[in-house]
């Protein structure tokens, strides 16, 4: 007789049976088989889920190279690289072949319009070519006003914020500068962070995703559990993101209305919004993109490099010397000029090697018929990534990777690094496009404060690199004392 009871000892042994089958294969059958890594990880995703959740994959997986090696099976179908090689394997031009496309369970976790960052390879290209003007040199020329005007109210707040002797938490006025400053050019105006001395509600939002991000990324490998704990999002917050979309909109609704032609980052695709088939949806979602990746980022390099440079006295000293003796006043600083700070562009590329903004690997797919990277055949459906923070410690590519040393990026450096495993912005088509924007917005910052400040690290800021990471660093306050120079 079939009763309840055997009928579910059936079930769970059918499950079992299942799940040892599955093991088995994917330990010795699976076409990954053949490459190292831990066990758990070649049997199941949730090793890896549990250490992005946990904040300390970008740390693991430098562990898991020094055991394992340049590449190393970090889920069943995910594999890591980390050597020079891998950027142009993973990411360069294919010349007519299929480009490795973004994983969609890490760039497209939720139901939202897509855009540049994680539209498809054909849309992309159109996009990034309309986006791209935004980026020119002469744009650039014509939104230094923009930037200054927030970089000198920068400089006013932290002359009023450090005149009683306290320190200042220069992590926060670095994110309020430049949200304020891509807000203003993503948007057409800022967030009022600056003006208000405070986060904008819309930013507190990106911080949370952060960390919400690595969550839903590790439930796109179990969609049962993904719908059943949407199902339980409270109600409030699920209004609090109508209310952020509905201000985002109206935002872009007063940009749009801007009657004269601006040469902001947008003014592109809004030309181009009916060759593009661009709603108003997709063109929030690239503004969007834009302040998520153009703000974040470079607000994380400079309290990086600021501690950094903190922390190892003759750096800084050398930095001061340098921003003190090409400048003789404010005035002649400014988006170019700052070109000649050959230091200070090598104490922001060791900063970026030892704190880069995007630290963990973004996953690629390789496509159908599958790809060769590194000299090894990849099947297709692969997901292929590269951790930069462990890519960047490694001893094998760089000499000291533990110590601050500006002195291995400039021309005649005594360091024997391959330089060509640093890639900060990424690589090939999808790489970044804000890149020069990027480094002449932090030269002009930290210029203009090293110029009219010396700095001293607060007691309670000595370990402050110590963070987790969830897609982005968690900082805490990198307090400063500021004394004006004059
Ligand atoms: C230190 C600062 C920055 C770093 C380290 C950085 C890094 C990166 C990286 C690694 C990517 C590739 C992402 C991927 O493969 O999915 C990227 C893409 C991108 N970044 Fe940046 N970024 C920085 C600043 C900026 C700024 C200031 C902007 C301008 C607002 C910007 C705009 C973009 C855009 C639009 C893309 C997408 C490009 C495409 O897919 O064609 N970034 N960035």
């Amino acid at each position: 007789m079939f009763d309840i009871k055997s009928g579910l000892l059936a079930i769970i042994s059918l499950t079992l049976c299942y799940f040892i089958c599955q093991t088995i294969y994917n330990i010795f059958f699976h076409p990954l088989s053949r490459f190292p890594g831990p066990v758990s990880h070649a049997i199941s995703r949730i090793p890896y889920c549990y250490r992005l959740i946990q904040g300390t994959l970008p740390f693991d997986m430098l562990d898991l190279h020094r055991k394992y090696g340049d590449i190393v099976r970090i889920a069943p179908d995910e594999l890591a690289f980390s050597h020079p090689d891998a950027w142009k394997g993973i990411m360069g031009h294919k010349n007519g072949e299929p480009e490795l496309e973004k994983a969609h369970w890490f760039y497209r976790v939720v139901d939202e319009p897509l855009h540049i960052a994680n539209e498809d390879q054909h849309t992309h290209k159109g996009l990034r070519r309309t986006m791209a003007h935004g980026f020119s040199e002469r744009s650039m020329r014509d939104q230094e006003p923009i930037i200054r005007k927030y970089v000198h109210l920068l400089l006013q707040r932290l002359r009023e914020n450090s005149a009683d002797g306290h320190p200042v938490v220069m992590s926060d006025w670095y994110n309020f500068t430049t949200f304020d400053i891509i807000g203003d050019l993503a948007f057409g105006e800022s967030f009022g962070c600056l003006e208000g001395s405070n986060y904008d509600s819309w930013i507190k939002g990106i911080f949370e995703a952060g960390r919400l991000g690595t969550i839903f990324q590790s439930l796109s490998f179990f969609p049962l559990l993904k719908t059943v704990l949407l199902a339980l999002v409270p109600k409030s917050l699920k209004e609090s993101r109508e209310y952020h979309k509905k201000k985002t909109r109206e935002k872009m609704m007063r940009r749009l209305n801007q009657a004269e032609e601006r040469s902001d980052l947008i003014e592109g695709i809004l030309k181009k919004r009916e060759e593009l088939n661009l709603g108003l949806d997709k063109i929030i979602s690239n503004a969007e993109i834009l302040i998520i990746g153009g703000s974040e980022t470079t607000a994380s390099l400079l309290s990086g490099v600021t501690y950094l440079l903190l922390q190892n006295p003759d750096a800084y000293k050398k930095l001061v010397a340098e921003v003190r003796s090409v400048f003789t006043c404010q005035e002649e600083i400014n988006l170019v000029s700052v070109g000649r700070l050959t230091y200070m562009m090598a104490c922001l590329e060791e900063g970026l090697r030892m704190y880069p903004p995007i630290a963990n690997g973004l996953p690629r797919v390789a496509p159908k018929g599958g790809v060769t990277i590194m000299g090894e055949f990849i099947p297709e459906g692969t997901n292929c990534a590269i951790h930069q923070w462990a890519l960047y410690h490694r001893e094998k590519y760089f000499e000291d990777p533990e110590t601050f040393h500006p002195e291995r990026f400039l021309a005649d450096s005594p360091f024997d690094d391959r330089k060509d495993a640093f890639q900060p912005f990424h690589f090939g088509p999808r790489n970044c496009l804000g890149r020069n924007l990027a480094y002449s917005e932090m030269r002009l910052i930290l210029a203009l404060i090293l110029f009219n400040f010396d700095l001293k690290l607060a007691e309670e800021s000595q370990d402050w690199i110590q963070q987790k990471n969830f897609l982005m660093w968690q900082k805490g306050p990198l307090k400063v004392f500021l004394k004006p120079v004059n």
